[in-house]
C-alpha cells in the first residue's frame, strides 16, 4: 500500500471497532487481536490502532466529560466511539482539519448511522476549539465502581488514586536479561529489583539483542516470582499456568530443568518461540495444571486472575469487566494451589502468585492455605536483598505489590507473591 491517507483512515476505522468490541461486547482487546482484528493492517497502521485504542480507554472519562456539554443524547456506540477517538486525539495535540474530517469520512460510511455525519462534524468542532484547554483541568480517570469500590476497601481512598494516576500513565517497558547479558546499551534505569526499565523504547523487536535473544520484556514486579524461587542448576522445576514464559525462562536460563504447563495451546505457541529466540529449553506440555503429576522440587504457580494489577498495560481490563467471572477463579486458584502443593516434595517449595490487586486472589489465598497444610509455612526470608521495600511484606508473610508504588520511577504492576515451604 502506498497512499499514507487511506491508511490513517483504516487505522482510525479499526480503532473504532476495537471501541465498539471492549465497551459493547465486552472484549478484551487481547481476544480481538488474537481473533485477527489487526491482521489487514500495515505494522506502523497495526502499532498506531494499538496506540490509539489504549488512549482512548485509558482516557475514556476525560473524552465523555468533554463529549457530555456538546451532545443532547448519546448517539449509537459506534458513532460514540468515533467522537472518543476524535476528542482524544484533538486534545492530544491532534491538527483539527484532519481528525475532524477524518471521523466524519467513517460516520458518513456507516451503513445505519451515515445521517449522524453533520451531528459529528458540528461536535467535533466545537471540541477542537475548547476540548484541549478543557482536557489538562478534568481529573485523572478513575475506576468504574465495581472495581474501585473494593479496592478502595482493600487498600483505601489515596492508594486507589495512586493506582489510577498510575494507570492514566501507562506503563515503561521492563526488561529481564539472560544472565551475563549486558544491557547497559539499552540504556534506561537498572531497577533496585534487576529489571532494566527503558521509558520511551519505541518498536521492541529493533533494540539492540532483542533478536540475539538476550532478554525479554517483562514487568518489574512479574521478575520477582521467579527470584523468590531461587532455583538452582539442575532442579527439577513445575511451572505451573506458564505462558507467554517470562518466568520458565528466568528459571530456564538459571539451569534448572523446567516442565512448563499452561492450557491454552495459542499461548503456548509463544512460549516456543520464546524460547526458541532465546537459545534456552524447557519441556512443554499443553494441558490442564490440575491434571499434572509427579514430584517437583520446586512448583511456581502463576495462576489464572482478574489480571487487575496489569491494567496499565491493559486498560481495556475495567471497561471489559464487571467483576461477574471473578468467583469462578477465586475458587480455581484456591484448587489449583492444593493440587500443585501435592506436587511438591517434601522439603521442597512453591511460589504461589497471580497478578491481581484483590486479596481474595492473594493473600487470602495463602492465609487459607497455610491454614489447610500443616506441612506448609512461609518464607519471609526471601524478601532479603530482592530489592523491595520491608513494608510491601504482608501478614501472612507474601508479598504485595501495587502500580502507587514506586510511582515516581514510573510503577509497578500490581502482583501477590508467595514462597511457601513444605516439611521435609
Ligand atoms: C497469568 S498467565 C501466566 C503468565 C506466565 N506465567 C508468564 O510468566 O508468562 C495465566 C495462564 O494460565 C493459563 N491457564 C488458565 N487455566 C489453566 C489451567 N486450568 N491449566 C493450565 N493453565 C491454565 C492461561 O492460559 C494463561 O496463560
Amino acid at each position: 500500500m502506498s497512499d499514507k491517507a487511506p491508511d490513517a483512515l483504516q487505522a482510525r476505522r479499526t480503532t473504532i471497532y476495537l471501541l465498539d468490541q471492549v465497551l459493547g461486547e465486552g472484549r478484551l482487546l487481547a481476544e480481538c487481536f488474537a481473533a485477527g482484528a489487526l491482521e489487514k493492517l500495515q505494522p506502523q497502521d497495526r502499532a498506531r490502532t494499538q496506540r490509539l485504542a489504549l488512549e482512548v480507554l485509558r482516557s475514556l472519562e476525560r473524552a465523555d466529560r468533554i463529549l457530555q456539554k456538546h451532545l443532547k443524547k448519546k448517539p449509537p456506540l459506534t458513532v460514540m466511539n468515533a467522537l472518543r477517538l476524535g476528542t482524544v486525539e484533538l486534545c492530544s495535540g491532534g491538527a483539527a482539519h484532519g481528525v475532524v474530517n477524518a471521523m466524519v469520512t467513517i460516520v458518513s460510511k456507516h451503513r445505519r448511522h451515515g445521517q449522524l455525519k453533520g451531528m459529528v462534524n458540528a461536535v467535533l468542532r466545537k471540541v477542537a476549539d475548547h476540548g484541549p484547554a478543557e482536557w489538562a483541568k478534568l481529573r485523572i480517570p478513575r475506576l468504574p465502581n465495581w472495581l474501585r469500590k473494593p479496592l478502595v476497601q482493600a487498600w483505601g481512598a489515596e492508594a486507589v488514586l495512586g493506582m489510577e494516576a498510575a494507570h492514566f500513565a501507562g506503563a515503561p517497558l521492563d526488561i529481564t536479561a539472560k544472565p551475563g547479558a549486558d544491557l547497559s546499551v539499552l540504556g534506561g534505569e537498572l531497577l533496585p529489583t534487576g529489571s532494566r526499565r527503558l521509558s520511551d523504547a519505541g518498536q521492541v523487536s529493533a533494540l539492540p539483542g532483542y533478536e540475539a535473544g538476550d532478554w525479554w520484556v517483562q514487568d518489574a514486579a512479574a521478575a520477582l516470582p521467579a527470584q523468590m524461587l531461587d532455583v538452582q542448576p539442575g532442579e527439577r522445576v513445575l511451572d505451573l499456568c506458564a505462558a507467554p514464559g517470562g518466568k520458565t525462562m528466568q528459571m530456564a536460563a538459571d539451569g534448572a530443568q523446567v516442565t512448563a504447563v499452561d492450557a491454552s495451546a495459542g499461548r503456548m505457541e509463544r512460549l516456543r518461540e520464546n524460547l526458541a529466540r532465546t537459545g534456552l529449553s524447557a519441556d512443554l506440555i499443553v494441558g490442564d495444571a490440575l491434571e499434572q503429576t509427579g514430584q517437583f522440587d520446586a512448583v511456581l504457580l502463576d495462576a489464572p486472575c482478574s489480571a487487575t494489577g496489569t491494567i496499565r498495560r491493559h486498560p481495556d481490563l475495567p471497561h471489559a469487566k464487571d467483576g461477574s467471572e471473578f468467583g469462578g477463579l477465586i475458587e480455581l486458584q484456591a484448587q489449583m494451589l492444593a493440587h500443585a502443593w501435592d506436587l511438591v516434595k517434601p522439603g521442597g517449595r512453591m511460589v504461589f502468585c497471580t497478578c491481581s490487586l484483590l486479596p481474595d486472589e492473594g493473600e487470602c489465598q495463602v492465609e487459607e492455605a497455610l491454614e489447610m497444610f500443616p506441612d506448609m509455612t512461609a518464607d519471609r526470608e526471601c524478601f532479603d536483598g530482592l530489592g523491595t521495600d520491608p513494608a510491601w511484606i504482608t501478614e501472612e508473610g507474601g508479598l504485595r505489590l501495587r502500580p502507587d508504588y514506586w510511582a515516581e520511577r514510573g510503577s509497578m504492576d500490581g502482583f501477590y507473591m508467595a514462597l511457601l515451604r513444605k516439611a521435609g
